[in-house]
């Protein structure tokens, strides 16, 4: 059964709109675990505009499911998981002003400095996992860094699953087995929503875990916390 986690980027800038703490991200990492998540990420940024780095060490002291920490690897971000140890580290190619991420990694031209991070974040006791594109080249160069996981950018497949459900999926699904059969991990995360989630999951039977934050907290303002974790949750189990 793929796993959801709980991004939480987003209760931080609704909290940083007003600089004090409320809401308390915190503690609402640690309702989203009551309510049914079974991982919370964070995807820091070098503005802090979201998630501040003394979030992540606060976080980190209360996670109980999976703390997966998102990021660029700069000097940073590798400081916090050595000091975090998050269960796992996801390496994405942002540059630091990007709006949000918007591809993944190029691990042909990028594999030896991959490979090194990777090593450092697994002697950490991290599992690593490299956010990727769904193009076929890239993923016998990521299965080379030593990488224990990829996750799949959806991006495209959420913006053309409301058109062509079947097109969207035909990447992803082609991947996916060659990641399988290179024994790569799979996650994956961006876009996705209550729409186009379960489609995808049913695709790839054997995704390990999706990470959603952005439609998650807008559905939450009309669902609920709570009664939205346990709808993502069935998407999942379909
Ligand atoms: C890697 C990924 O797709 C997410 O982490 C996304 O980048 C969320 O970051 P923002 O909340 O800053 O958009
Ligand atoms: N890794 C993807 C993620 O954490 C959340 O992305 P989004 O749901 O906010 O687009």
């Amino acid at each position: 059964m793929t796993k959801l986690s709980v991004n939480i980027n987003k209760i931080a800038t609704l909290r940083n709109a007003r600089g004090a703490n409320n809401p308390d991200v915190v503690k609402v990492a640690m309702d989203c675990e009551r309510f049914g998540a079974q991982g919370i990420t964070v995807h820091p940024r070098p503005d802090e505009r979201h998630i501040r780095y003394q979030d992540v060490l606060d976080l980190a002291t209360v996670v109980s499911t999976e703390f997966n920490i998102e990021g660029y690897p700069d000097q940073r971000y590798m400081q916090l998981c050595k000091e975090v140890k998050p269960a796992q580290a996801t390496l994405v190619p942002d540059p630091p002003d990007a709006i949000t991420s918007n591809t993944g990694w190029d691990t042909i031209s990028n594999q030896s400095q991959l490979r090194d991070i990777v090593a450092e974040l697994q002697s950490y006791g991290c599992r690593v996992s490299i956010f990727i594109n769904p193009e076929d080249k890239y993923f016998e160069p990521a299965k080379l860094t030593g990488t224990d996981r990829v996750e799949l950018y959806t991006e495209p497949y959420a913006s053309l699953f409301p058109k062509d459900k079947e097109k969207a999926v035909k990447p992803y699904v082609e991947v996916a087995l060659i990641a399988k059969e290179l024994g790569l991990g799979l996650n994956a995360g961006h876009d996705l929503d209550l729409h186009n989630l379960a489609y995808l999951a049913q695709s790839i039977p054997f995704l390990e875990e999706v990470s959603i934050g952005h439609a998650l907290v807008c559905d939450a303002l009309y669902y609920g916390l709570q009664n939205t974790i346990q709808m993502y949750r069935r998407q999942l189990e379909l």
